[in-house]
């Protein structure tokens, strides 16, 4: 599947700044939502109930399936709430979850903010400015309201109560996004997980709305229970089995990486890892700096699989080097939660090359929520190289705040390969030195041993004489072990 690219259609952009201009005086009757039903929600429960057979009719995988498949958004209005920091903030916000939309298959039509102190806990809009976003779906004949943060399962209701059609959070969106890009038996595993996970208190919705509609309601026993609230204990309690063998496959699976992690680890093989925002350019870069063949795409998370690729340093030492999974603010909980494992890789590399999108109005937002991620990961201490990217169309400007700001940056572009050169020797020099240093003379029928001093450590001196090749070098301990034997003969 294909997406389509990110917009660039500065006129939504424009209709949406409209709109949120609009909308963007303090809704004071915020608190007014009541729950007065007028036959309106009829139709909601009607779609409600529409989707639980759906469900109700296929095997808990399909459940899932179907829940997600609903989400191949159509047309869409996007809704924000604006709590704080500059209007170019809220802006730039809306603006990504269009691009997450968009990514996700979705048509943006356009998109509102409000401006409030929190979002309102009935509607998260206020009640006044969702007949507003009623009336903009009718205008626009939008099948779905997405909303800029994550709500909770009785807030979508409301809300869908009011604009009668279909609302999704930045959470479903992105559970959404990533269900459609992972690849690997593991990506896949996580996100069901992180789905059902998001799934579960949302069974709940329906089981009010059911048991209104059955007449139910009360706290009673069995007796008084409806069907469907019987179903969706059913439901609950299988979602739970199923998650919680999830789980344990992930752990298996997570085995087999770790294996291969220890062995890079016996070996000293330094391991760097990319990390960065979506669509920064972390795939473009690793394919820049090894050949990889990564998929590079203008969407956001293209990559959800981890691929680890051999590199050399300059001066032919060997060291892997990590794609990883772009990261996105307002992650949701779930995912990082499931992608823990991979996000390890992170955790456990030598050096972090995290990359930055040089051409982003704030790049520096995008940091710091990488940054967040990170330390949840406990990477904190993983020494870092700030590498900004795409320099060949960044703002001159806030390239040289960066490289100013920042500890350690480097402007570079996976484009053109400006700044390669530069940031290979930067990798050389940031990578841990092995903790033996010493002298060996190898004799010329043992050049296998001098091609590993090469390729796993670092070869200080090399000289060809008469008896073999005296090096002097810096070498992991096993491999100063295979060295020892050949340690030259003390001169007098
Ligand atoms: N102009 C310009 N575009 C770039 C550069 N590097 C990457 N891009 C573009 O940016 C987009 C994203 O690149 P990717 O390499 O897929 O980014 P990523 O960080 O791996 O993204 P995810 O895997 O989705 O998180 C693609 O359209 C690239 O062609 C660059 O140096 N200059
Ligand atoms: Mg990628």
């Amino acid at each position: 599947m294909t997406f389509p690219s990110l917009p660039q259609d500065t006129q939504r952009h424009s209709t949406a700044n409209r709109r949120a201009d609009a909308l963007m005086d303090e809704d004071v009757a915020w608190n007014e939502f009541t729950d007065d039903r007028d036959g309106e929600q009829f139709e909601r429960e009607e779609r409600a109930a529409l989707r639980r057979v759906a469900g109700l009719s296929t095997e808990l995988e399909d459940v899932t399936e179907v829940e997600y498949r609903q989400l191949r958004l159509e047309r869409v209005v996007l809704v924000g709430v604006w709590t704080s920091g500059s209007a170019q903030d809220a802006d730039n916000s809306l603006a990504e979850l269009a691009a997450l939309a968009e990514t996700a298959g979705a048509m943006v039509l356009d998109g509102v903010i409000q401006r409030r102190d929190r979002p309102d806990p009935a509607t998260y809009i206020g009640s006044g400015k969702a007949q507003e976003l009623r009336d903009l779906v009718v205008e626009t004949a939008a099948d779905t309201v997405v909303c800029d943060g994550e709500l909770s399962p009785g807030q979508l209701i409301h809300l869908e109560d009011v604009v009668k059609v279909k609302v999704v959070d930045r959470t479903a969106l992105i559970l959404d996004i990533f269900a459609q890009h992972a690849k690997s038996r593991e990506g896949k595993a996580q996100v069901a997980l992180a789905q059902m996970q998001y799934m579960l208190p949302r069974l709940r919705g329906w089981g009010q709305s059911l048991s209104r509609q059955m007449g139910g309601g009360g706290g009673g026993g069995m007796a008084t229970r409806g069907p469907g609230e019987t179903k969706i204990e059913t439901d609950r309690r299988r979602i739970r089995e199923k998650m919680a063998k999830m789980r344990r496959e992930i752990a298996q699976m997570k085995v087999g990486r770790d294996v291969k992690r220890r062995e890079r680890h016996r070996r000293e093989v330094p391991s760097v890892a990319i990390a960065g925002y979506t669509n920064a350019g972390k795939s473009s870069l690793l394919n820049r700096l090894t050949g990889a063949g990564v998929l590079v795409e203008n969407a956001l998370f293209a990559t959800l699989d981890p691929t680890v690729r051999k590199a050399e340093t300059p001066g032919g030492r060997s060291y892997t080097l990590a794609d990883t999974v772009g990261f996105v603010r307002h992650l949701p909980h779930h995912l990082v939660e499931a992608f823990r494992s991979t996000m390890e890789e992170v955790g456990d590399a030598d050096l972090i090359l995290h990359v930055v999108d040089g051409s982003h109005p704030v790049p520096e937002e995008q940091l710091a929520a990488v940054r967040e991620v990170i330390n949840d990961v406990g990477a904190r201490d993983v020494p870092e190289i700030v590498v900004v990217n795409k320099a060949d169309i960044a703002d001159e400007v806030i390239l040289q705040r960066l490289l100013r700001t920042e500890r350690q940056a480097i402007a570079v572009s996976a484009h053109s390969g400006l700044g390669m050169d530069e940031l290979l020797a930067l990798i050389e020099e940031r990578l841990p030195h092995p903790s033996v240093e010493l002298e060996a003379l190898v004799p010329y029928t043992e050049g296998a041993l001098v091609s590993r001093v090469h390729e796993e450590g670092e070869v200080l001196s090399e000289e060809h004489t008469g008896e073999g090749t005296l090096l002097r070098a810096r070498v992991h301990p096993e491999l100063g072990a295979s060295l020892e034997r050949f340690a030259p003969a003390t001169r007098p």
